[in-house]
Order: structure tokens, then C-alpha cells, then sequence
């Protein structure tokens, strides 16, 4: 028997199987899936073995030189997706592979204990005459696989009666690998499906005819507004999807995996799901990831990788907010969740649901387009609900009325209001710290990082700090240029707008929710939780506010200033911008009484904030798309991107001059753009260059950006140079 091997070097010139040959020691035990160590060259790495091959080569292989576990550590179904990944973004296929297992090799060994099992023929205790046992009974039916102390502790009896249970043959004792006790954050209450409203049950209704069907063909377009309930639909269709033995993959940006969001799910589907997402230690992780494999978890709830989940064949897969930027990882392999979701639902025959109430141009034109997606709609919010109205109010007639503060005076009148009603206020503004950009009045010196090229953000705590790398300095109370006292703080932060809000209304309970308030374990459960119970009255945040939060209590939501995605250089800015406005305006008015939104504004005609204002995204679909169609951007074409960074800049220059000559050569019908300075020039001490391909057709890109890579590696000598490819990007910075 012979095995064949991908070595874990991350390179396109290794990127292929090599054979081994598998040593009588270990012959029977290696599978597709093991993880092996190999002679390669004159050292041993690390290897996944891809393969079995019986048929003996001609040629001397070398062995085998280990088994590192017994069990494999992908499936199969893991493994075609790895080599669709590496083949669709242009990726070595080893370094797909391990961005799928990662969770499993985070972990040196997994740690055994004794579990507890119920004997199979055991006598069962009579409660009359042994109550205790019979308690250690009912619970050991009920959650197998507990340890002595766990089990003991759960029927509130002495571990010695468990110890009798098992002298006397009523339980057996196993190994198993030890999981951080599973029912640690399982809600007390279950919840139960409320009965849906019309739309919401017709999109529950098309997503098991589905289901039932069968053929791997659908993929849903699940288009409601704010508060229109769309978890409920994912909901019930998990619940036909389990009913029909299927498994779920539920995919949420990681911002909007709040605790509440995870007690939902486990209220309705207790030890079924399975949670992963960051904040969870390795050796969480693995314990879910252990659950899933096993079979014992049969939905998985997560951010953007939990798409790779070792589940044998999911039936149903959901991504909620589907236009989510967070979906795509911003470093190889570049791939997007949503892209890998109906790659897998295409081996599996499983069916997918895209949910958002703002859905992505390249989602909604396939489903309203004539497109392959069906579109299921809920227009309305849920109950007696309606959506928020929202005003805009214009800066600069704020500025006129000289008014210089942070706040308009509708907004700031707006807030007293609430707060003398005792109703609560979300202020969002995308930014944190306290002031974006420190300059010298006198010589015009702007405080930037000296490691990339980003003004530097000044904290409360009195340091700057770099956004992209988390350089910090203490503030400089002179110029550090020309030795001025005038050094003006301009550009604000959420930590402002909190300082601003106390000073206005010090009588308000103000809360922050922003990566700088979140550091600690349970700090955004903390905060998030006070709010919700009416603690605070006031709460400012980042994006973290806008996504996903159902606080009934909320009636007003001020958003400080829209324009700051809007002036982004990258052609999705206003789509992003409509995106946050109609998700952040989402978060008033969910409880029972109605609920407003102020949207402060220097571009108060502008279609992406004049739309998201009258909740119309079709019209800001149609005059988008129009923008689209013009300039030649996605939907329309397909993009990529060729990202140069090196720590010379004249080198980096010059291997992106050599890149675009090498596209120029090939016979890819590609439009080059470029190649330039990204529009962040310099990050980490890399420059950093681009060019853009544009091609009517994804693989006239993969052809030229191969080409290209291939003269690249061959030809040229920018060795210090790395070169980094992006099939359909999301983020031109
Ligand atoms: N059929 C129903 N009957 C009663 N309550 C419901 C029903 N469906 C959903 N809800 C409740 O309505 C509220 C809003 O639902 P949900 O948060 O799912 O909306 P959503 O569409 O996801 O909104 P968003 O996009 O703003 O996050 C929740 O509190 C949910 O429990
Ligand atoms: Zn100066
Ligand atoms: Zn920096």
C-alpha cells in the first residue's frame, strides 16, 4: 500500500501529492484523513494523507515515518472542498486544507476521562426503595457519558452511591475525550416555535418542499425587513430539517453571534447545536467540533468558518446577513462563506437560505433577476409593528444655525425626550476611540503610525494608536514636528461621542459597545444584557450595535455621521453605507411602541441615505445597479485582485510593474486596472501595490492571474516580494 501525501508547505511549487510508502507498523491504520509525519528532503514535516494507493509504484518510495492520531482529521466531504478552494481562489491546496481543519490542530492531545454509561441490562432502581440510585438513574438516561463527580453532583447524591451503582453492574465506565461540560450555557427555559404570521409561513412552507425534494437545486433569497423574523423562519426550518434526520450549518457574522443570538438556538434545540465561534478556547472549540464529528451535535451555529464543519451531510444551510463583508477572510485562502456554501450544497444536495434584510447586488439580481435563487419576501415587521420613520438632518445647515457640536438640535431634543420617558437610545457612529486624526495647526503635521500608512486614533487613556497594526505612543503634548503648542484633535470616536453624552445629560445611564469595551471574556454579554434590562439609557457603539440587537425598549437611534463609509475609495461604499443606515435605523422601534431614527448627514440627497430613509431597497437596488452597469463593476464583471507587499517600496513597485507586463502577455481576454498604490499604501512596514483584473467571466481572471504568478515565480527575482491573489474581492484597501 502506498499513500498520497499533501505536505503542509504552503507553496504553489510544492503544491502536489506526493507518495509514500505505508510501513507494516502502520499498515490498516493510516485512512484518508490521517495526519502522517514524512521525510521530505532531509527533514520530516508534517502530512495529510489524501489517498490510497494499492498498486505499488515502480520507483523506491520512502516510508511513512508516523501516525500522529488515530483518527483522521477531515472527512472526505472536508477534503473536496479543500481542492475546490485551492482550484476556485487560487490557493495551495494544503493551506485550504488547513484552514478547514485549523480547530483540530490548535490541540496537542485531547484530554481523556471516565465517562459514565447506563448498563444495558441493568436493573433499573426502584425509586421507593433506592432513591438515590434511582436519581442517578434518571439523570445518567438523560446525559450519558458524565464523569463520577459530574453525575454525582448533578442527582445531589454522594459520589459513593455512584460508586455502589457501579460495583453492582448499573453502570459501565468508558474513556472518552474530555468536553468542557457541554451544558454549561444551556439556557433553563426551552422555548417553543410561536405560530408564524402568513409570510413567514410560506417561506417555512417552500423551504421544506425543498427540503422533501431533495435534488440540491435551491437556494432561497430570504428578503425581510428589520423585525420582520427571520431567525424564526431558520428556526422552524431547522426543526423540518432534523425531523427529516438532516444536519444544519447556520452561519452568522461573528459581530452578530451575541449570546442572546446562541440561547435562541439553544433554547429551541438544547445539546443539538453546536457553537463556534472566537471567543471559545481551543479546547472548546474542539469539544464542539468533537460533538459535530460524532454526530451528537447536529446543527452548528458559527461565524464564517464554521462553514468546514466536520457534519457528515448537511441538509439545510443558512447564512443570515448574507451581504456581510465579514464573510469573506481577508487573508489566503481568500474565500467567502457564501461562495463555499453553495459549492457545498452542491456535493451534499443541501438546500441554502440566504437571509437579509439588505441584500448584496450579486444575491438579489440572481434572485430577482431571472437568476438561479428564489425569493422569498417578508415586507412586514412582525405583529403590529412598523418600521421606524427616519429623518435626515443636514450638517451643514447645523453648522450654519452655528451649531458646532456633535449633536443637532433634533437629535439632542429627540434624546431628552426618551430619556424623560425612560426609553432607550442607540447613538452609532463607525469609529472608535476618541479623536481619528491629531494634527499640528501650525506645520500641518499629521500624526500618523510609523509602520503603516494610517493617522494615528487618540484614545481616552491619553495614547494614539494604529487601527491596523496596535502600534501605541503616549499623546505628544508638542508638535513633534515644528515643537508647536497647537496640536488640534479632530475627527471623533465613540469614546467622544460617550464623553459628549454624559457631559449633555449627566443624568443618563450611557453605556459603550466597541472592541475596545469588549476585551474581557463576557464583557458584550455584560453590556449587552444591562442595556436589554433597562439599566442603561443610553447606549453608543460601532457596528456592534447595528447588527442582529432585539431590545424592545429602544425607540430612538441617532447615527452621528453617515457619511464616514460613504466617502470610502472602493466601488461597494455605497452599498455598504445603505447596508449599515437600514440595519442600524432596524434596531427602533421593536417593542410596542413605534420607533424613530435620525441620520446626521453633509450628503442628505444622496440615493444611498435618501433610500435606506424611505426603507426602499429595491429603488436603491435599481439606481445601483444602474451605477454598476456604467462603470463595468460587479454584478456585471468579475473582479481580481493581484496585492504586492514587500518592505522595499521600489521592489514592490517594480514586481507590480513586472505582474502587469505579464498580464499584458497573456491571452486571457482580461481589462487590467493599474497596477498603483493600494489605497492604504503601507501596512505592518509592507508597501503595498495593486492591480485589478476585470474579465467578463471568472476563469478568463484565474487564466491570466496564473499566468502571470507562474512568470512571476519563474522569471523574475523579487524574492522579498510577496504576491497575494483575491478572486472576487471585497475590500480594495
Ligand atoms: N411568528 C412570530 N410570533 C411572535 N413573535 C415572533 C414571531 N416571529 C418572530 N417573532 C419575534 O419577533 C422579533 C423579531 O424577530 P427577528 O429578530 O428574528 O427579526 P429579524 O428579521 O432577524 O430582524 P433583523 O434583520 O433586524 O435582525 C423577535 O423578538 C422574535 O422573537
Ligand atoms: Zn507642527
Ligand atoms: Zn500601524
Amino acid at each position: 500500500m502506498q499513500a498520497e501525501v499533501l505536505v503542509s508547505i504552503a507553496h504553489h511549487q510544492v503544491d502536489k501529492v506526493f507518495y509514500y510508502n505505508i510501513p507494516p507498523s502502520l499498515a490498516g491504520r493510516v485512512q484518508v484523513g490521517s495526519r502522517v509525519l514524512v521525510p521530505f528532503g532531509r527533514r520530516k514535516i508534517e502530512g495529510y494523507v489524501v489517498g490510497l494507493n494499492p498498486a505499488p509504484n515502480q520507483e523506491e518510495l520512502k516510508d511513512l515515518a508516523a501516525l500522529l492520531d488515530e483518527d483522521p482529521v477531515f472527512t472526505p466531504l472536508q477534503l473536496a472542498l479543500a481542492r475546490w478552494m485551492a482550484a476556485y481562489y487560487l490557493c495551495p491546496t494544503v493551506k485550504a486544507l488547513r484552514a478547514i481543519i485549523w480547530p483540530l490542530l490548535q490541540i496537542k492531545g485531547p484530554k481523556k476521562v471516565k465517562g459514565l454509561w447506563p448498563a444495558v441490562c441493568g436493573n433499573v432502581p426502584d425509586p421507593r426503595r433506592a432513591p438515590k440510585s434511582a436519581a442517578v438513574w434518571e439523570v445518567i438516561q438523560a446525559r450519558p457519558g458524565l464523569t463520577r463527580k459530574e453525575l454525582a453532583e448533578a442527582a445531589g447524591v454522594s459520589p459513593r452511591v455512584v460508586d455502589s451503582m457501579v460495583a453492582r453492574g448499573l453502570l459501565t465506565s468508558k474513556e472518552r475525550i474530555e468536553l468542557r461540560d457541554p451544558c454549561r450555557n444551556l439556557p433553563e427555559k426551552r422555548s417553543f416555535p410561536p405560530v408564524l404570521y402568513g409570510e413567514q409561513l410560506r417561506a417555512v412552507k417552500k423551504i421544506i418542499e425543498a427540503l422533501d425534494k431533495n435534488d440540491g437545486r435551491h437556494v432561497f433569497l430570504l428578503h425581510g425587513v428589520t423585525g420582520s423574523g427571520k431567525t424564526e423562519v431558520y428556526l422552524q426550518a431547522i426543526a423540518a430539517a432534523l425531523n427529516r434526520g438532516k444536519q444544519a450549518i447556520v452561519l452568522v457574522p461573528e459581530i452578530a453571534l451575541t449570546p442572546q443570538m446562541i440561547d435562541i438556538f439553544r433554547s429551541r434545540f438544547g445539546h443539538q447545536v453546536a457553537v463556534l465561534h472566537s471567543r471559545l478556547s481551543d479546547g472548546e472549540r474542539y469539544d464542539e467540533y468533537h460533538r459535530l464529528r460524532t454526530g451528537e451535535a447536529k446543527v452548528v451555529l458559527g461565524a464564517r468558518s464554521a462553514i468546514f464543519s466536520p457534519l457528515e451531510k448537511p441538509g439545510l444551510i443558512i447564512l443570515d446577513e448574507e451581504h456581510e463583508p465579514s464573510y469573506k477572510q481577508e487573508e489566503s485562502p481568500r474565500y467567502h462563506a457564501r461562495t463555499v456554501a453553495l459549492r457545498l450544497a452542491g456535493y451534499t444536495g443541501a438546500v441554502v437560505v440566504l437571509g437579509s434584510a439588505t441584500p448584496s447586488l450579486e444575491s438579489y439580481c440572481q434572485a430577482a433577476g431571472g437568476g438561479t435563487y428564489q425569493l422569498l419576501e417578508l415586507n412586514q415587521r412582525v405583529g403590529e409593528l412598523t418600521l421606524p420613520s427616519v429623518h435626515l438632518i443636514d450638517l451643514r445647515r447645523e453648522l450654519r444655525k452655528g451649531n458646532k457640536g456633535i449633536f443637532s438640535e433634533a437629535l439632542q431634543e429627540a434624546i431628552t425626550d426618551r430619556l424623560s420617558r425612560r426609553e432607550q437610545v442607540i447613538l452609532f457612529l463607525n469609529r472608535r476611540g476618541y479623536s481619528t486624526l491629531v494634527v499640528c495647526r501650525e506645520c500641518g503635521l499629521v500624526l500618523k503610525c510609523p509602520h503603516c500608512d494610517i493617522s494615528l486614533t487618540y484614545h481616552a487613556s491619553g495614547r494614539l494608536r494604529c487601527h491596523y497594526c496596535n502600534y501605541s505612543v503616549m499623546a505628544p503634548s508638542l508638535c513633534p514636528g515644528c515643537g508647536s503648542h497647537y496640536v488640534a484633535y479632530l475627527g471623533m470616536g465613540t469614546q467622544k461621542v460617550e464623553q459628549e453624552i454624559r457631559r449633555l445629560f449627566p443624568a443618563a445611564r450611557v453605556l459603550r459597545l466597541d472592541s475596545d469595551t469588549v476585551g474581557r471574556r463576557g464583557a458584550h454579554r455584560e453590556i449587552i444584557e444591562t442595556f436589554r434590562e433597562g439599566e442603561a439609557d443610553i447606549l453608543v457603539g460601532t457596528q456592534m450595535v447595528a447588527k442582529g440587537l432585539d431590545i424592545p425598549g429602544v425607540t430612538l437611534v441617532g447615527v452621528i455621521n453617515a457619511d464616514i463609509s460613504l466617502h470610502m475609495p472602493d466601488f461597494r461604499a455605497s452599498e455598504r453605507t445603505f447596508q449599515l443606515l437600514t440595519q442600524v435605523a432596524g434596531r427602533s422601534g421593536r417593542g410596542k411602541k413605534k420607533g424613530e431614527v435620525m441620520i446626521q448627514t453633509y450628503s442628505p440627497e444622496h440615493y444611498a441615505i435618501t433610500c435606506a430613509q424611505n426603507h426602499d431597497y429595491r429603488g436603491f437596488y435599481r439606481r445601483e445597479m444602474a451605477m454598476r452597469r456604467a462603470l463595468g463593476y460587479p454584478p456585471f464583471t468579475h473582479l481580481a485582485r493581484l496585492l504586492v507587499t514587500g518592505k522595499l517600496e521600489r521592489e514592490v513597485q517594480e514586481a507590480a510593474d513586472f505582474l502587469a507586463q505579464a498580464v499584458r502577455t497573456t491571452n486571457a481576454p482580461v481589462e487590467l486596472l493599474g497596477p498603483a498604490p493600494a489605497p492604504i499604501g503601507r501596512i505592518k512596514d509592507r508597501y503595498r501595490w495593486h492591480l485589478v483584473l476585470k474579465a467578463p467571466v471568472q476563469n478568463f481572471l484565474r487564466e491570466a492571474a496564473t499566468a502571470a504568478l507562474n512568470d512571476f515565480y519563474n522569471m523574475s527575482n523579487y524574492r522579498r516580494v510577496q504576491v497575494s491573489i483575491d478572486i472576487a474581492p471585497q475590500s480594495m484597501m
